[in-house]
């Protein structure tokens, strides 16, 4: 077991380059999900620190150390950062299990993740430099005209827990490579690794005020974050109520939002696939993974009817193997879910599957072997319809409903019914069947005898309730970009759209 005795720092608000005591001087506890108990606590921001913070963001771009820098210059820092993380990778890996009850082994590859991400948009803010003025040939002799990319201002990042570090990342890597100034509002529910992310701007002399986090509670720190008249955008990944919320918020002031919510995203597999096993895991990777608390987790297995028995049965033999344990144990594949408040939802929506006449296959309860922590075996249900509850809701936990067809329409039409669109996945050897899926989806991420595999280099994002705007990728740095034209008329001669008062 890896050493649960990490000391949890104890941090302040991390604004203008400085940690800061919160106005208020409240703070909220850290929960670890694995035992229920209290290891520390977090402050807590509200309307008046978010003030200050949006203050300390606006007086970075207008400095020159922050606000005139070149992409290469950003790029340094956002180097020196993913070092600092690696450097640290062990510590922070731990703090992340702690705090979210995510297994040590996905944390660590989420530190990779972390530095990866900031190497990426390290590279891409080089790249800006020579893309930053574009001279646009309009084959006139009156004008000269061009197109600056240029950073869009103060931005505010509110991210969810179930990646606590890695979603941050996501946003605050590109913010930076673009020139933003950022305001990073975490999850109350686990926040530690991205305090510690202030830290480390601190110690590798990030420009103060170019980066601020703010910790605290949704409506009271990021609902002020949201609709501050000072904050250019806001970058949001979490609920689908929430960002709805998000943007009433942004929409009085005409702010521009980004919004990764959820999914209920489906897994198609057919009958031709030439390894039930290799299909099996990744099925059980694509719900399972992170306890099934992933946006894009294929939580709908849609299998077809002549191999859904032999399928089953499979996966069953795979999901038996699974290690549910202390997320700090060697070897753990499946830790509690993140908090009290998740643990009930998740067994209410498997109570109310049960209620409503599908079958429990396998798991649907606490581990026999664990008294304490928020552990829910992972769970598959059968017989379900299209209009009950676990079919259609995001559950974010180890739960998996199944399926069956017997044509690909029909495969199509149960993948496609869902109000959201975030991924989807398709198991089957026929590559042109394959295109066709590509093409039926009605989702912003395929993949195609997979799922789950994430890079920075492709865009991220949904559509229907899934949410709009890309975080990732090329798309991901323009997200935070303003495009601005400029035309300069360039003639000696005299525009003569009026009559000369000279010639009166
Ligand atoms: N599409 C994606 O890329 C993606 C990635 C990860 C998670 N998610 C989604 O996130 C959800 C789980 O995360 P969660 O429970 O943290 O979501 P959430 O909506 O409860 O919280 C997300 C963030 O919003 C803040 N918040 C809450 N109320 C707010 C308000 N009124 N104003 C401003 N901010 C507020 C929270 O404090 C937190 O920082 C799931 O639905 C999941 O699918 C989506
Ligand atoms: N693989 C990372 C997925 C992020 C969304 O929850
Ligand atoms: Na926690």
């Amino acid at each position: 077991m890896a050493n649960r005795n990490v000391p949890i720092p104890r941090r302040q608000l991390y604004i203008g380059g400085e940690w800061r005591e919160p106005v208020k001087k409240k703070r909220i506890p850290i929960i670890n999900p694995a035992t229920e108990e209290i290891i520390g606590d977090i402050p807590a921001a509200t309307a008046e620190d978010v003030d200050i913070a949006v203050e300390a963001a606006r007086k970075a771009i207008a400095r020159d150390d922050w606000g005139s820098t070149t992409g290469a210059q950003r790029a340094k820092y956002l180097r020196a950062i993913a070092a600092k993380v690696l450097e640290k990778k062990s510590v922070l890996a731990t703090l992340e299990s702690l705090d979210s009850g995510k297994t040590l082994f996905e944390s660590a590859a989420d530190m990779d993740d972390v530095a990866g991400c900031f190497e990426y948009y390290a590279d891409l803010a080089e790249a800006l430099d020579s893309r930053r003025k574009i001279p646009v040939n309009l084959n006139s002799d009156s004008f000269k005209t061009y197109v600056l990319r240029e950073p869009l201002g103060v931005v505010g990042l509110i991210t969810p827990w179930n990646y606590p570090l890695l979603m941050a990342i996501w946003k605050v890597a590109p913010a930076l490579a673009a020139g933003c100034a950022a305001i990073l509002k975490p999850s109350e529910l686990a926040s530690i690794t991205c305090l510690e992310l202030g830290e480390i701007c601190r110690e590798i002399g990030l420009p103060s005020g170019a980066l601020n986090i703010l910790t605290g509670l949704g409506p009271e720190a990021g609902g002020p974050l949201a609709s501050h008249p000072h904050v250019d955008k806001i970058s949001f990944t979490g609920s689908g109520p929430t960002g709805s919320k998000i943007m009433t918020a942004a929409a009085q002031l005409v702010k521009p939002v980004s919004l990764e919510l959820g999914g209920k995203s489906p897994i198609v597999v057919f009958d031709d696939i030439d390894n039930l096993d290799i299909a099996a895991e990744w099925t059980l990777f694509g719900i399972f993974v992170n306890t099934g608390q992933v946006c894009s987790a294929t939580s709908r297995l849609i299998v077809q009817e002549s191999i859904a028995s032999a399928f089953l049965d499979r996966l069953l033999k795979w999901t038996k193997n699974i290690k549910i344990s202390d997320p700090l144990e060697e070897d753990c594949k499946l830790g509690p879910v993140v908090s009290a408040g998740q643990y009930e939802k998740v067994l209410k929506f498997i109570s109310n599957a049960k209620s409503e006449g599908a079958t429990i296959l396998y798991g649907g309860e606490r581990p026999q072997h664990l008294k304490k922590g928020y552990y829910v075996q992972p769970t598959i249900i059968t017989d379900v319809n299209t209009s009950m509850e676990i079919w259609k809701e995001e559950v974010f936990g180890p739960v998996l409903c199944v399926k069956t067809f017997k044509t690909e329409e029909e495969a199509i039409e149960l993948a496609n019914d869902t109000k959201y669109g975030l991924a989807a996945a398709v198991m089957s050897k026929d590559v042109k069947r394959c295109e066709r899926f590509t093409k039926a989806f009605q989702s912003g991420i395929i993949w195609i005898n997979c799922s789950q595999p994430t890079f920075n280099q492709l865009p991220w994002g949904g559509k229907k309730r899934s949410g709009f705007g890309r975080d990732l990728g090329e798309w991901g740095l323009e997200s935070f970009l303003n495009i601005k034209q400029v035309t300069e008329y360039t003639s000696a001669e005299p525009w003569a759209f009026y009559k000369s008062p000279s010639k009166n």
